[in-house]
């Protein structure tokens, strides 16, 4: 199966010819995590390799997917789709990598998880009436082929630096008047904010509320074109999109005098495919639903 989609690519935006391999020092210390928190961190219960689709193949993260699960022992590639293809039996796949756009990702999910597939799920756009659906259906849907519920998990960000970015600015929040996010991304990317963003400003109100902070301080009475950037559960986000970046995030926090950084860079995507293979390989441990692979990794 081929993806004849015109995914756009760039020099900036094409994924980077290398493969997300199991000898870098994240890949190993992601494997090792989700090993620790997982009993699927070897192929299958049965002892064979562990089979896995990608959806968004053709895409710049599907093509990535494809590459790191080829290159990774213990787990089989037995279906690459699409935006024409069928998905179908998805290949008699264990797991499906989703890697496609806000728009198609939902109905995929559904597919999926109606045939019992576990899916790991890239895409953004998860607002919470889709996550909402997706419970219900994850609550009809038949058991997976090794007989426990359906696993799906919602992963705003696969890279561990980023995660770990996402703990550090939930933990600071209360600690600070004020706290704004800044996302930075490629031009070829088409939704706004990114999905990190929401789910980063999510945790950081959350935090706050938690801990009664006050809202932060801000004298702006007029703003008629958005220039305050769009507020996420009362956190102001903003999004720069400029030729030569891939994916950063900045959270700047500030109190009287003083200022806390909190910055991530993804530079390639590969950065991403440790998270993914991690992902993989726990998400048959994980029924149910799970937003944020720091669930699977302990770093929650
Ligand atoms: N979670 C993460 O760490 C992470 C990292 C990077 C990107 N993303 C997200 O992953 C998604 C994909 O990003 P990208 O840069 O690869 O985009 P992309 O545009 O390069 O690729 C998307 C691919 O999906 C295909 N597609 C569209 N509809 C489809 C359908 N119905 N069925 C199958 N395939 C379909 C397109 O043809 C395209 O090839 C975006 O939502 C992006 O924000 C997530
Ligand atoms: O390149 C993208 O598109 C990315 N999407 C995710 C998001 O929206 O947060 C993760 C970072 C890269």
């Amino acid at each position: 199966m081929t993806d004849t989609s015109s995914a756009t690519t760039s020099a900036d935006d094409r994924p980077a010819p290398g493969v997300a391999g199991s000898s870098s020092t994240a890949a190993a210390a992601v494997a090792d995590a989700a090993a620790a928190a997982s009993s699927a961190a070897r192929p299958t219960a049965a002892g064979r390799d562990l089979t896995v689709a990608v959806i968004g193949a053709g895409g710049r993260m599907g093509a990535e997917a494809v590459r790191a699960v080829e290159a990774t022992p213990g787990l089989r590639l037995v279906g690459r789709y699409g935006s024409a293809d069928e998905l179908g039996d998805l290949g008699g796949a264990d797991v499906a990598v989703e890697l496609t756009v806000p728009a198609a990702s939902p109905g995929n999910v559904a597919h999926c998880v109606e045939r019992g597939v576990h899916v790991v799920v890239g895409t953004t756009g998860w607002d919470e009436a889709r996550l909402s659906t997706l419970r219900e259906q994850l609550a009809a849907a038949p058991p997976a082929a090794t007989g426990a519920g359906v696993g799906v998990l919602i992963a705003p960000n696969f890279a561990v630096g980023a995660l770990l970015m996402m703990a550090f600015a939930a933990k600071a929040a209360p600690f600070f008047e004020s706290v704004e996010v800044v996302e930075l991304h490629h031009p070829a990317k088409v939704d706004a904010p990114s999905g990190t963003a929401a789910r980063t400003a999510a945790m950081i109100a959350a935090s706050r509320a938690e801990a009664g902070t006050p809202v932060p301080p801000d004298a702006t009475t007029s703003d008629p074109d958005g220039a305050r950037g769009v507020s996420v559960d009362g956190i102001h986000v903003h999004s720069v999109r400029l030729r030569g970046l891939t994916a950063h995030q900045e959270v700047l926090l500030g109190n009287a005098g003083e200022q806390l950084t909190l910055r991530h860079d993804s530079f390639d995507r590969t950065s991403f495919m440790p998270g993914v293979i991690a992902a993989v390989r726990a998400v048959a441990d994980h029924p149910g639903l799970t937003v944020g692979l720091e669930h699977y990794l302990g770093l929650d």
